[in-house]
């Protein structure tokens, strides 16, 4: 596997002197969908920032495609293409932006146009194709951001929560759009904070919170030492949680107790039969779980 992204070591202050990256160490490789998840503030578009020369690292190397952020930026440039947040496109009509773009990264003018009608199709904008932008709602004009990317098919591609104003039938469109960047040969990386976005997309995933990377693997990896099921208990009264502490680990929220074991079936017939608890459900462990047994709450 061919290493895309290099990153060691990497600290990152703002003017604050508040460190929002605390000593980052990954390594990207190509043609995967790679996803950095977190909450907000966690540090995901800060590390974005960086891998795209847009901010500098205080501490630490990134390389990408082997050449260094801080000395070679233009090289970098060149090889991404980058979905922002909010649109960064200019304020002309959807087409015509998009055209600027293509064409500042040399597509030929047929292919090009084909590219820009297939997505603002796919995405269900095609007749908002001469509107001008911010006469669009902002799930439309996240949209066309996408699409931006989607028609350069970088070498690397990076999406800055990529759905976040998106309905769902859009978020289903804009997900295959990005998984079929893979075909064209790109890295993909994804900064999110939604858990089902991550699951659906991610070849790995990274789970960063307060600027420190707590774990990174693919969905499987990450969720196997919980087992494949967690009990989900809600209790009328807090003392249930000293009778099954000692069970396995758990995460308790409010009135509702998260249980992780590899004997659920035995653990089920012995709390049945507590006082203080209200139901047991047995659900599918997912990336959320991974996320708050890494981040605490946890009990042994
Ligand atoms: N220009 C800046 N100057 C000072 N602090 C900043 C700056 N940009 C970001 N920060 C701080 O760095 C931390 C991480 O911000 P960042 O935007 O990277 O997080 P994020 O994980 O992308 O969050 P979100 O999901 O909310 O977008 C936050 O505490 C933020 O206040």
């Amino acid at each position: 596997m061919r290493e895309i992204i290099n990153i060691q070591n990497l600290t990152k202050e703002y003017k604050n002197e508040v460190k929002t990256l605390k000593g980052i160490n990954l390594k990207i490789y190509e043609n995967e969908v790679f996803v950095i998840v977190g909450p907000n503030g966690a540090g995901k578009t800060t590390l974005l920032y960086i891998i795209s020369t847009i901010l500098k690292p205080t501490e630490g190397s990134v390389y990408v495609m082997g050449y260094d952020v801080t000395k070679n930026p233009g090289k970098i440039r060149e090889l991404l293409g980058f979905a922002f947040t909010e649109i960064t496109l200019f304020n002309t009509t959807v087409y015509k932006a998009l055209w600027a773009h293509g064409r500042i990264y040399g597509i030929p003018k047929n292919e090009l146009r084909q590219r820009i009608l297939n997505c603002l199709n796919e995405l269900d904008i095609i007749d908002k194709s001469d509107s001008i932008i911010w006469e669009l709602s902002s799930g439309q004009r996240k949209r066309v951001e996408i699409c931006k990317v989607i028609i350069q098919r970088p070498k690397i591609a990076i999406f800055d929560e990529p759905t976040i104003t998106v309905d769902i039938d859009g978020k289903h469109k804009v997900w295959s759009l990005i998984k079929n960047l893979k075909k064209y040969g790109s890295t993909v990386i994804i900064a999110t904070n939604d858990i089902y976005e991550a699951e659906y997309l991610a070849d790995r995933v990274a789970i960063l919170n307060k600027g420190e990377l707590l774990a990174v693997g693919s969905i499987d990896e990450l969720k196997k030492p919980l087992g494949s099921e967690v009990l989900e208990l809600e209790v009328s009264n807090p003392n249930v949680i000293s009778k099954i502490s000692h069970l396995g680990r758990i995460i308790v929220s409010g009135n509702y107790i998260r249980l992780y074991s590899d004997k659920l079936q035995d653990i089920i017939k012995e709390i049945s039969t507590l006082n203080g608890i209200i139901s047991i459900r047995r659900l599918n462990v997912t990336l959320d779980d991974v996320f708050l047994v890494l981040t605490g709450g946890v009990k042994q």
